[in-house]
């Protein structure tokens, strides 16, 4: 059997959204149908919506996937043993205090576990049982997923490595994640994660809401963003292997657990547009001021979750990435604010143009609905001040997670060690420089 081969040279399909096609087998995908009477190689047919079926043609997501065996060949379902408190749903039942707030990097665990055993929930918002909102997770890692599989119920998952690639094995194929890649999931979809290099640490967005899709570019005009091209799908792969394994899943907010005697990663060929996908973040065409004023953010959106009221996201991923700085007689680093969405931080790599000390690769930030928030005193001095010549922002992948709902950090994150008490302070030498 072919669970995990790390040295297999991955070649991808491209295209955001596109309605692929691919097969393991030759003349596995049945052509002209979906559902024939009798699937080549006696496969079954299984379509998989991550869409209402009646959802519009423009957001309709499904794929069919041909799989040795249904997914219905499994065991019943009963709660995961472990303990689970690490892992929180929206929304959360205890107070959320508007405070600024920031953490240090998760440590590298120090016992074996696996990417589900080493997840931690820093915040949700929202409300996974009415598909709204999200949660943030924090995932550490050193041991391979191997024979246990995994499916979220409660969202579509976007995962951000900071450190250490992922060997994502798929119902629909494998991808391949490193720090400075994103991957996505569909919600539903089951997979297993493998560490072939060794120990990993990144965050996690579990998407209650609707699939993220890319934004849309009014004036910018058919290119610029994230272009669509750069989104990679896997080829279909497909693992013909019995035994004695387990089926997680997350569902309403808990973890259960299904025997399993095969490996649910049986797909020979799929076709559809609902796949995972991943995408390399410096393809991103960066878009800003050439004149004057620091634009809003909006401009690095690289995915978005659509809520009910257009403009207004369940969730933007946005990213500040290597760029360059031109604006004339500007204060470039990000304007003071205060935001009626919520937004959460990470850092990939690098220092963040707004704050050069405390904001680290691997650690967060979260600035609340009307929190205020901006550069720290150092970066303001330095910055009204400065020569404002050409300047590359360079060493520098800082990524938010902004939402229309209240982001609410967990119990673990108000408590934790990690979170830094003192870090309101980073303003207050600010003083007052009035000159009337
Ligand atoms: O608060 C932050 O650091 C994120 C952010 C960056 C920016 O350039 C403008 C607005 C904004 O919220
Ligand atoms: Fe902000």
């Amino acid at each position: 059997m072919n669970t995990v081969n790390h040295d297999i040279q991955l070649s991808y399909l491209n295209g955001f959204g596109n309605e692929h096609e691919t097969e393991a087998l030759p003349g596995a995908l049945p052509r002209g149908r979906f559902s024939p009477q009798q699937v080549p190689y006696g496969l079954y047919a299984e379509q998989f919506s991550s869409t209402a079926f009646t959802a519009p043609r423009a957001h309709n997501r499904r794929s069919w996937l041909y799989r040795i065996r249904p997914s219905v060949v499994q065991g019943d379902y009963s709660p995961w043993q472990p303990d689970q408190s690490r892992i929180c749903t929206g929304p959360a039942a205890h107070p959320t205090p508007p405070n600024m707030l920031r953490w240090d990097p998760l440590p590298l665990p120090d016992s074996d576990a696996d990417l589900i055993e080493g997840l931690i929930t820093i915040a949700t918002c929202g409300d996974a049982h009415a598909q709204h909102g999200m949660g943030v997770h924090l995932y550490t890692a050193n041991r391979s997923m191997g024979q246990r599989f995994f499916y979220c119920a409660d969202g579509e998952w976007l995962l951000l490595p900071q450190q250490g690639s992922l060997l994502l094995r798929t119902e629909c194929g494998r991808l391949l994640v490193q720090p400075g890649e994103i991957a996505v999931i569909p919600r539903g979809m089951k997979f297993a994660v493998d560490l072939p290099e060794g120990p990993v640490r990144g965050y996690l967005c579990e998407n209650y809401g609707a699939p993220l899709t890319l934004p849309e570019r009014g004036p910018v005009g058919a290119n610029g963003f994230a272009n669509d091209r750069d989104f990679q799908y896997p080829q279909a792969a497909y693992e013909d292997v019995e035994g004695d394994f387990e089926l997680l899943c997350k569902f309403a907010g808990h973890l259960y657990r299904a025997e399993i005697g095969h490996s649910p990663l049986d797909v020979v060929a799929w076709t559809g547009n609902s796949a995972p996908y991943k995408y390399d973040l410096s393809r991103f065409n960066v878009m800003g001021s050439v004149s004057y004023d620091h634009p809003d953010p909006s401009i690095y959106t690289v995915l978005t979750s659509a809520s009910d009221t257009a403009g207004v996201a369940n969730l933007d991923f946005v990213i500040f990435p290597p760029r360059w700085m031109v604006a004339e007689d500007t204060f470039r680093p990000p304007w003071y604010h205060r935001n009626v969405m919520s937004e959460f931080m990470g850092l990939i790599e690098g220092v963040y143009d707004a704050k050069e000390q405390g904001f680290v690769p691997g650690g967060s930030s979260l600035h609340n609905c009307m929190s205020p928030h901006g550069p720290e005193l150092g970066v303001f001095e330095k910055a009204s001040k400065a020569e404002l010549t050409p300047e590359r922002y360079q060493n520098t992948l800082a990524f938010m997670l902004e939402s229309r709902y209240l982001i609410q950090p967990t119990r673990w994150a108000l408590e934790t060690g990690l979170r830094q008490r003192d870090y309101v302070h980073c303003w207050e030498g600010l003083q007052k420089q009035f000159q009337p």
